[in-house]
């Protein structure tokens, strides 16, 4: 844990002389707070034991430019440690968003939306909380400790030799209880996280939950949650206040021992009066920086947890980027070829040494049954995962050893889980494609018919979180003009036409064609609409490529194609011309 404690730390390099500055101040706003007892003692052996009111005035006169001083002192630290720390979770949570965008497209396969939320916001905010408070407060509580260390030693030795062995049974009782209380956090965590991942999931499915009116039974599993929370949250109080409430007991103890030996020595005429009194405030005030102690360690256990989930995601490998940094200079694609490419997920084997060539200058279709790895196919080409083994060569150079960065501007993919964002249509088509212009924009929006399919309305109204306010197939127009407007080399649709009526699917494909910067379309389709225009159709089955012809040549040998598409070819224009 400490290591993680050390990096987060590390954070705080470029901010070291902003941190002197704070320390110094919280050095100054503390000690100054520990004159007074001292100044009692000298009022009450000297100004009253002698009768020097000159004596009294110099102390009223000091105690009052202490205060000045705490006063400046304390606004500024306020200040400085509010800047410092935002600064500090400003950085760490640019980095975080930053490398996860960077990890392995399987890392979002296997973590929720919710749980990534959760760490960006919840586990930085701890942080944040922990800095502005827990971590101040406590450099505050160690300062006056020492300040009050020495003071109560200064004053009497024997006294606080007392105090020294009643204060180790209050780290025995913090140390009990920290093992079950971090247990208990890092539980609540994980159940909090997968409470967001639950609302996250619920509310971007709503329409499947109203059709389904699964009202109440999500209500059951919302209630079952929260309880599970509540649980957690109520363990976590028992044990946090069991041993903060045991403490108290403890340091509230120490005083009651002071006062009987410290009253004996005054009566014994060892020490004097303003000793004892000034001794009694110094060891009261013991009990404040020790109880924060003790109820902040909470705290900072809980940000050590929130700590650690942050250091996990930024030590996920990003290991899809290209080994060496420089651009390797490809030219135009021509061929791309899969050499006994295999992957896996988990246990199963999506792709078995699977070998296609996808030449320039050619349309594909990929086509099998569901789950058959049509997508994973276009997930290694778009380095998104990474072979388990075999290569993907690109004019013949490894995929691997091309930049990710150069890969993708030669790239357009148009997926089945297209991304609409929450802006006008001008603010989606603009999306990567931030040097398009306006007509160049019009154009596309001519061709893919949404110029037509409703008034100036539609280009200047926001079209709601994931496209909400329009439909099925203005979704897929947008995704497939944007994709155009990038003037890509492999143009890729993967099931991304099927909810456009034929004529639109027809016109885009014409338009397709007809694009001279193309060179290479992958079109992976469940419809024989969608890949009657390709120029080779790629059969995946059981992992392999198991078939690799025209359309004409799939019909005649009656196969694996023929098999899936029969229904379909009943009426179909290309089995009739046969
Ligand atoms: N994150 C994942 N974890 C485990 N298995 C997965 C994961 N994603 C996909 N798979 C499995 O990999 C296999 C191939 O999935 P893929 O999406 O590539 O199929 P597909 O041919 O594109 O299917 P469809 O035509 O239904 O879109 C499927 O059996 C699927 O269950």
């Amino acid at each position: 844990m400490y290591q993680y404690w050390l990096r987060f730390f590390g954070l705080l390099r470029k901010h070291l002389f902003g941190g002197f500055v704070l320390l110094i101040m919280l050095i100054i706003g503390n000690l100054g707070a520990l004159a007074s007892p001292y100044f009692l003692k000298v009022i009450i052996d000297k100004v009253f034991g002698e009768g020097d009111f000159q004596l009294l005035i110099q102390i009223v006169f000091s105690l009052l430019g202490l205060y000045v001083l705490r006063v400046g002192a304390n606004f500024y630290a306020d200040y400085l440690y509010t800047k410092i720390s935002n600064k500090i979770t400003q950085e760490l949570t640019e980095k975080l968003f930053s490398h996860m965008l960077k990890l392995p497209m399987f890392y979002f396969k296997v973590n929720s939306v919710g749980s990534l939320v959760y760490k960006i916001n919840n586990e930085v905010s701890q942080v944040r909380r922990a800095f502005t408070g827990s971590i101040i407060s406590m450099i505050n509580s160690i300062i006056t400790i020492v300040g009050l260390t020495v003071l109560m030693v200064l004053l009497n030795l024997e006294l606080f030799i007392i105090i020294c062995l009643l204060y180790p049974l209050l780290i025995l009782i913090t140390k009990y209880f920290t093992p079950s209380i971090k247990t208990i956090i890092e539980n609540t965590r994980k159940e909090e996280s997968d409470f967001l991942a639950f609302l996250t999931e619920r509310f971007s499915n709503v329409k499947f939950i109203k059709l389904f009116y699964s009202h109440e039974y999500e209500g059951f599993l919302m209630k079952n949650r929260i309880n599970r929370i509540i649980d957690l949250n109520l363990k976590s109080t028992i044990l946090t206040s069991g041993s903060n409430n045991l403490s108290v007991l403890l340091l509230a103890f120490i005083p009651l021992v002071v006062l009987v030996y410290g009253g004996k020595q005054v009566l014994e005429s060892i020490i004097t009066v303003g000793t004892l009194i000034a001794f009694l405030q110094y060891a009261n005030k013991l009990h404040e920086p020790f109880r924060n102690i003790v109820s902040l360690y909470v705290d900072l256990v809980k940000t050590s947890v929130s700590i650690k989930r942050i250091y996990d995601v930024l030590d996920e490998p990003i290991d899809l980027e290209s080994a060496s940094d420089e651009l390797i200079e490809m030219g135009e694609i021509c061929e791309i070829k899969f050499e006994d490419v295999s992957f896996a997920f988990n246990d199963k084997q999506v792709l078995n040494k699977i070998n296609v060539i996808f030449e320039a200058g050619k349309k594909y279709a990929l086509v099998g049954k569901s789950g058959s790895g049509k997508s994973t196919l276009i997930d290694l080409l778009c380095k998104l995962i990474k072979e388990d083994s075999g290569s993907i060569l690109v004019n013949n150079i490894r995929l691997n050893e091309i930049k990710t960065k150069h890969w993708i501007e030669k790239l357009a993919v148009c997926s089945q889980d297209y991304f609409i964002l929450n802006g006008t249509l001008y603010d989606n088509l603009h999306y990567g494609n931030s040097s398009v212009n306006k007509s160049e924009i019009d154009a596309i929006l001519d061709q893919m018919g949404l110029s037509s399919d409703d008034s100036d309305t539609f280009s200047s109204k926001t079209l709601g979180e994931t496209g909400s306010t329009i439909s099925g197939g203005q979704r897929q127009k947008i995704a497939i003009a944007r994709a155009l407007l990038r003037n890509p080399e492999i143009l890729i649709i993967d099931e991304a036409t099927s909810e456009l009526d034929s004529l639109s699917e027809q016109k885009v494909f014409e338009y397709i064609n007809n694009q001279p910067t193309i060179r290479l379309v992958i079109i992976i389709s469940h419809r024989l609409s969608s890949i009657q225009f390709a120029d080779e159709i790629i059969l995946l089955d059981e992992g392999k490529a198991s078939e690799v012809n025209s359309i004409k040549e799939h019909i005649s040998m009656k196969g694996g194609f023929y098999k899936l598409f029969k229904n379909q070819l009943v009426n179909s224009e290309v089995a009739r011309d046969m």
